[in-house]
């Protein structure tokens, strides 16, 4: 059914359910009229009144969304005529089997519309107040959590991140003039992690509403998880737990949920033993499980693949490249591209990279197997220390995801990781060694002819590049053992005189000159 004639009035009226009219809503011009009509009531400059919050104002509105539309947990890649399932209202994170779960929408309901109705109603929304609607998550909340109440959503806006033309990097370094970064670190706690929390967050602030006995929310973490866990949940008042593997995670990301006010615990072991510890513990005490095990967060992160679509327009990148560590997330790009063909607003869907580094590489030695044989690592000491991963949980939904798209798995050393990201921060950009080693992915394709120069590609990045300055000190400063660090820049000590500065100054400019 054709349903664009149901957005031609304000983008803020939009309303996905056809049978059902937004009876409490007001257009603007309305609100403007009455409000002048009486008579010592000061003309509101704005859309709704001076006391009024944002979600009071949705409140207002009355979401109809969670009337039409719906969604629950299944067994992961089940048989079609499996009937387990639970709502989204249960604390369950495995099937009966021990399986991964997966969150499975309604998917003939949402089909009552078309491609181009969802189009039209997700892009009128990008960048606005309209609560909960201005984040980039809840600008398709029909496709993520459609039931939840608009009044329980906890969100800080995330989402709608840049998608950076690599200009420069592209052609210098790749003779591509395509290439895109897509910075979803630049967010509310400098990671992805963002996009999902909003969702599992919100799901507890409504469980807790509902009287379920969710006293707290906890997970593992190599520090950007616990980051985002932290902050939503001090923004809703829920208290919140992380388990942090020590000495291995930056300090700008250990201080997040120290600042945040979460029970931070630095635990004598790795990632793989703080994920086994948390899950061992939320099944014995009323603490709601935050890691990506927990289906609900790929229903946030999906959402970033739909935004890429929407950044080009609706036209289909061939590549999107993901560092991968826990692997939910390269789950999470492949269900929201799927789900934008399945539902009418593509025609196809990019083929997916999932970059690792070679110091924690369980999927790549998988995927090189023929996946074959997987066995979980011992994940060594890594630069990228957010995915020093080495048994992910969630194996099984990257092997479908990449096996359903043709994908690829690429891996990164250490030199070749900084090195990746020193050039790319030399040409603007200022990346986290995760996504460097995403970069080095696309060097190792690009030097193989799998990417041709002129294929558009994006490259997803995943943290703020300030979480990780340390990394990127002891590179400029040469100081990493074993490592050439050929692209070093360190600063030049020189005595506070105008001779020196001058000396110093002429034989760079010279150094210039000679390389033009
Ligand atoms: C910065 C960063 N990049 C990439 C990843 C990998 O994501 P995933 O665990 O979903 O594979 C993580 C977390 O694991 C991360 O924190
Ligand atoms: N990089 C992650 C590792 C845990 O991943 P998750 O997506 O399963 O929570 C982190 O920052 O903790």
């Amino acid at each position: 059914m054709a349903a664009t004639h149901l957005l031609r009035s304000s983008p803020f009226l939009q309303n996905p359910n056809p049978n059902t009219t937004h009876h409490t809503f007001k257009p603007r011009s309305t609100i403007k009229c009455t409000i002048s009509s009486q008579p010592n009531t000061p003309i509101s400059k704005h859309r709704r009144p001076a006391d009024e919050s944002i979600r009071q104002e949705a409140h207002r509105r009355h979401d109809t969304s969670k009337n039409t539309f719906s969604a629950k947990y299944v067994p992961f890649n089940s048989d079609p005529n499996s009937e387990e399932s639970y709502s989204l209202d249960e604390v369950v994170y495995r099937s009966r089997s021990g399986g991964l779960l997966d969150v499975q929408h309604d998917i003939e309901a949402l089909k009552a519309f078309d491609g181009a109705y969802w189009k039209s109603l997700f892009d009128s929304r990008i960048g606005k107040t309209t609560w909960p609607y201005g984040s980039g998550v809840w600008s398709k909340k029909e496709w993520v959590l459609p039931e939840i109440d608009s009044d329980d959503i906890v969100s800080a806006f995330e989402g709608n991140s840049n998608m950076f033309w690599a200009e420069r990097f592209g052609k210098q370094f790749l003779g591509m003039n395509d290439l895109w970064v897509k910075h979803c670190g630049i967010s509310h706690t400098g990671s992805f992690k963002d996009l999902g929390m909003t969702v599992l967050v919100s799901q507890v602030n409504r469980l807790r509403k509902m009287g379920k006995p969710v006293y707290g929310v906890g997970c593992a973490s190599t520090g950007d998880t616990s980051a985002a866990l932290s902050a939503y949940c001090a923004s809703a008042g829920i208290p919140s737990i992380v388990f942090l593997p020590a000495n291995k995670i930056s300090m700008a990301q250990l201080v997040q949920p120290i600042a945040n006010g979460a029970f931070v615990l630095s635990l004598d072991t790795d990632f793989d033993g703080c994920m086994q510890l948390v899950r061992e513990v939320t099944a014995e005490l009323p603490i709601y499980l935050a890691n990506s095990l927990n289906s609900l967060r790929l229903e946030g992160q999906k959402t970033a693949a739909i935004e890429i679509l929407q950044q080009f327009d609706w036209e289909v990148p061939d590549w999107v490249i993901v560092p991968g560590g826990n692997l939910g997330n390269i789950y999470a790009f492949y269900k929201g591209f799927h789900m934008c063909k399945e539902l009418g607003l593509v025609d196809r869907i990019p083929r997916l990279v999932c970059a690792q580094a070679a110091n924690a590489n369980p999927l790549y030695l998988y995927y090189k197997s023929g996946w074959k044989d997987f066995s979980a690592v011992k994940a060594k000491t890594t630069f990228a220390s957010a995915i020093q991963i080495g048994d992910p949980v969630s194996i099984d939904r990257a092997v479908y995801a990449l096996k359903n798209c043709d994908g690829i798995v690429e891996e990164a050393t250490e030199e070749e990781l900084m090195d990746a990201m020193a050039q790319a921060d030399s040409t603007g950009m200022f990346i986290c060694p995760h996504t460097g080693v995403a970069l080095t992915a696309l060097h190792k394709l690009r030097n193989s002819g799998v990417i041709s120069p002129t294929d558009r590609t994006v490259v997803v990045s995943t943290a703020h590049g300030l979480k990780f300055t340390q990394s990127k000190v002891d590179y400029h400063s040469k100081v990493i053992p074993d490592m050439a660090c050929s692209l070093a820049n360190p600063p030049v000590n020189v005595k506070a005189d105008f001779g020196s500065v001058m000396d110093v100054l002429k034989s760079y400019l010279e150094s210039k000159d000679s390389k033009k």
